[in-house]
Parts: C-alpha cells; sequence; structure tokens
C-alpha cells in the first residue's frame, strides 16, 4: 500500500510579489506502506517545506498530493500521522503521561484507552518511569524520546520527523536512531524524515531522496539495502559505500560504474525520482 504520493507537485510562498518564493518544484514521490525515507539537501532547498505539505499543515501550489489514499487534509483530519519536530514542543505545565495523551484527548478517546495508549508507548521509548514527571526534569533526548511517544500515540500510518534529533549529543542521537527503528518496524509505522547527517540518513533509511538548492527539486534517490540494523551496521563497508553514494547525489556527481569512467565530470545528472 502507498503510504503518500505526490505527483508534480510545486510550492510557491508569496505568489505574484516581489517577495515571491519558489520553494519546490516537480516533485514526485512515493513512500510505500512502512518505508522509511529521508529527505536530505542544502539549507533552503525545502525539505521543510515538503514535510508541512504532506502534513497538510500548508497547501501545494501545483501537482496532487496523497496520503493513505486520500487527499492530504483528510488524512489529517482522519489522523493519519504524527509529527514530531526539532524542538520536542512539549506542555511544561503537563506531565509526561499527559502529554503524550495529548493527540489522544484531541481524537474524544476515553480517559482509560488514553491513559493505556500513552503507557505503552512511554515503554516503547523506555519511559515508563517517568511518566509523572515534568518536561522540564528530563534531559533533551528524552524530551525528544516522549515528543516521539505522542507522535506515535494515535498509531498513525505516517510519522513526519523534521530534524527531531539535530539538538542532541552523537551517542544520544545513535540510540534514539535504534529506538526510532525498532519502534517504526513494531509499528508497521512509514516515516518521512528530515536530516542534514549524511550518515543519519544512510543508517535509518530505505530511500533516501536527495533534493537540489532551490528551487528544491528531487535529484536523485538512493535504495539503501543494509538488511536489520545493528552495531556492526555502522562499521559495515554497505554503510559506508550508501555515505559515498549520497555524498556524491549531493555534489551533483554520479557514482562512476565500469561502463563510464569519466561519469564523475558529468555535473548535472538528474534522476526522477519516482
Ligand atoms: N512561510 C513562508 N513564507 C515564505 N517563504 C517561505 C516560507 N516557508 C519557507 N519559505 C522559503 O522556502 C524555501 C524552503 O524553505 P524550507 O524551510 O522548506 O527549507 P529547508 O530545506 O527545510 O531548510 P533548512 O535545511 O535550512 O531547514 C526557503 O527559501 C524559505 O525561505
Amino acid at each position: 500500500m502507498t503510504a503518500v504520493a505526490l505527483s508534480g507537485v510545486g510550492k510557491v510562498f508569496n505568489a505574484g510579489r516581489a517577495d515571491q518564493v519558489v520553494a519546490l518544484t516537480g516533485v514526485d514521490l512515493t513512500v510505500d506502506s512502512g518505508q522509511f525515507v529521508s529527505l536530505i539537501g542544502p539549507s533552503g532547498c525545502g525539505k521543510s517545506t515538503l514535510l508541512r505539505l504532506v502534513a497538510d499543515l500548508i497547501q501545494p501550489t501545483s501537482g496532487t498530493l496523497t496520503v493513505a489514499g486520500k487527499p492530504a487534509r483528510k488524512a489529517r483530519l482522519d489522523q493519519e500521522y504524527g509529527i514530531a519536530f526539532q524542538q520536542a514542543g512539549l506542555f511544561e505545565w503537563r506531565t509526561v503521561l499527559r502529554n503524550v495523551e495529548l493527540p489522544l484527548e484531541l481524537r474524544g478517546t476515553g480517559r482509560r484507552e488514553r491513559k493505556r495508549r500513552a503507557e505503552e508507548m512511554l515503554e516503547l521509548v523506555g519511559l515508563a518511569d517517568f511518566t509523572g514527571h515534568y518536561p522540564a526534569q528530563l534531559s533533551g533526548g528524552m524530551q525528544q524520546r516522549v515528543a516521539i511517544a505522542r507522535a506515535l500515540a494515535v498509531h498513525p500510518l505516517l510519522l513526519l520527523m523534521d530534524e527531531p534529533f539535530g539538538a542532541l549529543d552523537e551517542m544520544t542521537r545513535e540510540r534514539l536512531q535504534d529506538e526510532l527503528l525498532r519502534i517504526c518496524a513494531q509499528t508497521g509505522t512509514s516515516t518521512i524524515f528530515v536530516t542534514h547527517s549524511i550518515p543519519e540518513a544512510v543508517y535509518l533509511s530505505d530511500r533516501v531522496v536527495v533534493m537540489s538548492p532551490r528551487p528544491g527539486r528531487i535529484t536523485d534517490v538512493i535504495e539503501i539495502d543494509l538488511g536489520p540494523r545493528s552495531e556492526a551496521t555502522r562499521q559495515s563497508a554497505g554503510f559506508f559505500a550508501g555515505i559515498t553514494k549520497v555524498r556524491r547525489a549531493l555534489r551533483g556527481t554520479p557514482a562512476p560504474t565500469s561502463s563510464s569512467p569519466s561519469a564523475s565530470s558529468s555535473a548535472s545528472a538528474e534522476v526522477t525520482a519516482s
């Protein structure tokens, strides 16, 4: 099943005004059910814009966009997805448990079921002992985990994450990456993940979507086939090969192949995403 499908999607901010910005143009992308897809590209290339379009926080200027086979607006109303951004965005006056319960509350889920689901999600992210704490009593990494638990509480079909680990130290970041993959595998959730980190994109993803500078376009989609991830994955030849491929794609330089030894001199190779 297709979780997300974009066809010919474009976004122009402030159209027709002096401060018009063509943020995205001709974006074609499909994310299959259960897939993990990262978006990577230079600052300002439209990664967050793409995520916000899928979340129906903003609307496309052109093209079509469906989430779970429905228009993005309907998917939002049906709460088909959860969102986690770089800032955890927790409510300081609510306990950890009540922060995670919030989307269920908004959905009208009964009190007991709300509590059960929130506790289940907090268990998944390893925070079962912190349900009664307030956000200020937690570390940054723990707050991020609460935000992930909250995003997953409605059992979303799709998880949208915008640099959720950007502000974390490397060790916490690696631990949360593993937790995220475990949770996604357990819940069958599809994920679109924005990051500036090439190793993070390669480690997490089934596919890495590479975007060009403004106006943002998809210039490459790199398939990553590393099997189940573990500590050994981070040291593996396949992992480093994936990193090299993404780095080359970001530079606009395709990987050389035996049939085209001079391929690296072609600086403008463009591959259309499917
Ligand atoms: N609400 C808005 N109004 C006008 N322009 C906007 C708006 N939101 C984004 N833009 C512009 O759209 C372009 C893409 O922005 P976006 O935030 O999607 O980039 P990004 O790839 O996520 O960047 P970064 O990696 O720095 O977070 C930028 O030029 C930005 O200035």
